[in-house]
């Protein structure tokens, strides 16, 4: 039998009063994965997440987590979910090291403490209250308490959101670990480059649904133009390059010499410009592909203007 994903969301609706925050989404999460969730400000990320979690009931549609609905079976998922809550919920006087421990008694199989707390850099903090905890301090004992207990599945809501450098490293170093030991992780984030190094899969949300979905490579490489640089001899006859090329794309010449090809750059592409250059006696210096990185398919999916 065919093994149920870790998180599956069929025709999600969700709505504040007549805002639809979340419209008719779609998202399969396979286990042992980590799949991003990106998407514009307002998107429904949250909302997507906090449903997933079993904090919000859908207004229709359907959410499963290992098969399970998140409401109704709570109690069994709650030992297998790991959850990272942006503070609330904490009670502000308690040390850190102190709720970090407590967490780890109320599971059956938590992972060693000293050794989370080193790896995520807590130790000098651990006898700090939690209200005096920096943001960057009070968002590492989240990460640590959603995964001490050895959780199958966990939801990182914006995990390095404003981290320093060091912090941030440790994190992703954090998440690689607990994919290789097989936990299927769901995040959001804003940053680009943590989706590209972290993710199998990447969900593009907007307007509440999943508007493009693949691994950070397979979305680069699908329908977003990408560039061909090459240095030749100057003035070169780009109208017969063009001519050989598909109808879409461009050839520019950008300072005498330098030559900017745009299009569906494939190797078929790559050997018409090349046999084009044999055929016209030019030789092509520095030849070069440049790939579109996964922020600029996102603003291209997305548009680049502010939302409101
Ligand atoms: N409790 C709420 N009451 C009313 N509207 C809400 C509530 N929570 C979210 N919304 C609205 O629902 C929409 C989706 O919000 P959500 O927080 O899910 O987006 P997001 O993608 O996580 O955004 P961000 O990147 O800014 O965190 C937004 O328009 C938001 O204003």
């Amino acid at each position: 039998m065919r093994e149920e994903p870790a998180v599956d969301i069929v025709g999600l609706v969700k709505r504040y009063g007549p805002k639809t925050a979340v419209d008719g989404l779609d998202l399969s999460v396979g286990r042992g994965t980590v799949t991003a969730v990106l998407g514009p400000n307002g998107a429904g990320k949250t909302t997507t997440v906090e449903t997933c979690e079993g904090y919000r009931r859908p207004d229709a549609g359907t959410v499963r987590i290992f098969g399970l609905d998140p409401v109704a079976n709570a109690p069994v998922l709650r030992p297998r979910v790991g959850v990272m809550l942006q503070s609330g919920g904490v009670y502000s006087g308690a040390r850190a090291e102190e709720m970090l421990r407590h967490t780890a008694t109320l599971h059956a199989h938590p992972v060693d403490v000293d050794l989370l707390i080193e790896r995520l850099g807590l130790a000098s903090c651990g006898r700090t209250a939690y209200r005096r905890l920096s943001g960057g301090q009070q968002q590492r004992l989240a990460l640590a308490m959603a995964v001490v207990g050895r959780p199958e599945l966990v939801f990182l809501d914006e995990p390095t959101a404003g981290l320093d450098p060091q912090a941030r490293r440790a994190t992703w170093d954090l998440i690689r670990d607990l994919r290789d030991d097989g936990v299927t992780v769901m995040l959001t984030t804003h940053y680009m480059d943590e989706a590209e190094q972290l993710a199998d899969d990447v969900a593009i949300i907007d307007g509440g649904k999943v508007i493009a979905r693949g691994s950070p490579e397979q979305l680069c490489r699908g329908g977003a133009e990408n560039t061909l640089r090459f240095i030749g001899r100057p003035a070169l006859d780009l109208a017969s390059l063009l001519k050989a090329l598909p109808a879409d794309s461009t050839a520019a010449e950008l300072t005498p010499g330098s030559y900017r090809v745009t299009g569906k750059v494939n190797p078929q592409m790559l050997a018409t410009v090349t046999s084009w250059c044999a055929q016209n006696g030019v030789m092509p210096d520095r030849i070069s592909v440049e790939r579109h990185t996964l922020e600029d398919v996102f603003l291209e999916l997305t548009g680049k203007e502010l939302r409101a």
